[in-house]
C-alpha cells in the first residue's frame, strides 16, 4: 500500500503542492521552517483528519485562507482509492473516500495506516498510559475487525456507569444492566488487546536483540484491572470507592504497556538517544506485525531522522525501514545526511524533494 499522489492546499505555509511520491522512499529536505513537517502533517490529516502536532486543526489552516484541503490517491490491493479531507476555520469538515463522504474517521484510518516517528516519540516511554494505550490500540484496530465498535460500546457503558455513580441514590437494577454490558465488552476488548500485544511482544523481542542496551528489558500488558480477577468481581469490590469518587477506577480505560529494564521504568534508566531508539524499535515492530497479520504495509512518516541518533543507529533505523519494504517519508535539513544511509540500498526507488518557503520541487 502506498500514497501515489498528494495534493495539498492552504495547509500552514503549503499553499499549493502536488507531488507523486515514490512507492518506496521519499526524502524531503529544506531549511528550518520551509514546510517539511507540514507535508508529513498533510499525509497525517489524510489518514486521521488531524495533525500529529496537537488537535487544534485551525492552526493548520493557512493564516490567509478560510479552509485547507488535502487530497490523495492510495494504491492498495483493492485498486486506486481517492481520499480527501477539507476543513474550514468555521468548523466545517469533509472527509471523502472513493468519491463519497465517509461515515467515520475510522474508515479513513483503515485506508491509510500510518506510523509517525518524530521528536515526540519518546513520550511513548515518558508519557501517560494513554499514549501507550493509543499505541497498542492502533495495532488492535487494524488487526481485529470488531475492535472499533467494541471500544465505542465500552466508552458508552463507562459513561453511563459514571453518570449513575454520581447520583445521590444509586438505582441497583439500572447499574446492573450497564455493568453487565460493560463487563462483556471490556472482557472482549481485553482479549483483543492481549492477542495483539502477544504478537507485538514476540516480534519486538526478536528485533531488539540487535541492541546491547536491551538487556533485561521486559514488556508487560496491564489490562486495566487485577490479573487474577474477573472484571465483574472488580467492579463489585470497587463500587463503594467508585461511587465516592464518582467514576470507574478500573477497566479497559486504564490499560497500559509497562516497559521496564531490570525492574526500573525504561524512561528512568535509558539515555535520550537510547529511548528514541527503543521507541523506533517499537514503531517498526508495529509495522512488522501489521504486515504479518494483514498482508498490508503501513506508511512511515519520519520527521527529522538524524536528531538524537548517532550515525550507526540512524543506519539501523533505515535498515529496519528498508526490510519492511514499506513507503516512507523522511524529512531532514541536510540532503546528504538524508541520502547517506540509503546508499547501500540500490533496489529502492528513492525520490528526493526540496522544500523552500512552502514550495516543493522533486
Ligand atoms: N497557519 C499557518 N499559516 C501560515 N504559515 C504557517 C501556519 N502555521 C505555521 N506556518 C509556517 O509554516 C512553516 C511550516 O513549518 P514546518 O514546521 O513545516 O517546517 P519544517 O521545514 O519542518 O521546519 P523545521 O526544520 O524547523 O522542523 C513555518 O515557517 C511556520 O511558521
Amino acid at each position: 500500500m502506498s500514497l501515489s499522489r498528494l495534493i495539498v492546499q492552504n495547509l500552514r505555509n503549503l499553499l499549493s503542492v502536488d507531488i507523486e511520491p515514490s512507492p518506496d522512499v521519499n526524502l524531503i529536505f529544506g531549511k528550518n521552517g520551509s514546510g517539511k513537517t507540514s507535508i508529513l502533517e498533510a499525509i497525517h490529516v489524510l489518514s486521521l483528519g488531524r495533525s500529529f502536532r496537537g488537535h487544534k486543526f485551525k492552526a493548520l489552516i493557512n493564516e490567509h485562507h478560510p479552509a485547507m484541503t488535502v487530497f490523495g490517491r492510495v494504491d492498495d490491493s483493492g485498486g486506486d482509492i481517492p481520499i480527501g479531507v477539507s476543513r474550514s476555520r468555521s468548523g466545517d469538515a469533509t472527509f471523502k473516500a472513493h468519491g463519497q463522504a465517509v461515515g467515520s474517521l475510522a474508515e479513513l484510518a483503515g485506508l491509510l495506516p500510518l506510523q509517525v516517528i518524530n521528536a515526540d516519540a519518546f513520550l511513548l516511554l515518558e508519557g501517560s498510559p494513554s499514549v501507550r494505550r493509543q499505541f497498542l490500540d492502533w495495532l488492535v484496530f487494524h488487526v481485529e475487525p470488531g475492535f472499533f465498535s467494541t471500544w465505542k460500546a465500552a466508552q458508552r457503558c463507562l459513561k453511563q456507569r459514571n453518570t449513575i455513580l454520581r447520583r445521590d441514590r444509586i438505582e441497583g437494577s439500572e447499574l446492573q444492566v450497564w455493568e453487565r454490558e460493560l463487563v462483556a465488552v471490556s472482557e472482549r476488548m481485553a482479549s483483543m488487546r492481549l492477542r495483539a500485544f502477544e504478537a507485538f511482544s514476540e516480534v519486538f523481542h526478536q528485533l531488539i536483540d540487535e541492541f546491547v542496551m536491551a538487556e533485561g528489558l521486559t514488556l508487560s500488558l496491564y489490562r486495566g484491572w487485577e490479573k487474577d480477577k474477573g472484571y465483574a468481581e472488580v467492579l463489585s469490590e470497587t463500587l463503594e470507592r467508585d461511587s465516592r469518587l464518582g467514576f470507574t477506577g478500573s477497566g479497559v480505560h486504564r490499560c497500559d504497556i509497562r516497559i521496564r529494564i531490570k525492574g526500573h521504568a525504561a524512561a528512568d534508566v535509558l539515555s535520550r538517544g537510547q529511548q528514541k531508539l527503543l521507541v523506533c524499535a517499537m514503531k517498526i515492530t508495529q509495522g512488522v506485525v501489521f504486515a504479518k497479520l494483514t498482508d498490508r504495509r503501513c506508511i512511515y512518516l519520519v520527521d527529522d531522522l538524524p536528531a538524537e541518533l548517532d550515525e550507526e543507529h540512524r543506519q539501523l533505523l533505515v535498515d529496519w525501514l528498508h526490510k519492511l519494504e514499506t513507503q516512507v517519508f523522511i524529512t531532514g535539513v541536510e540532503q546528504d545526511a538524508l541520502l547517506q544511509p540509503w546508499h547501500q540500498k540500490p533496489d529502492r526507488e528513492i525520490k528526493l524533494f526540496h522544500v523552500e518557503q512552502g514550495k516543493i520541487v522533486e
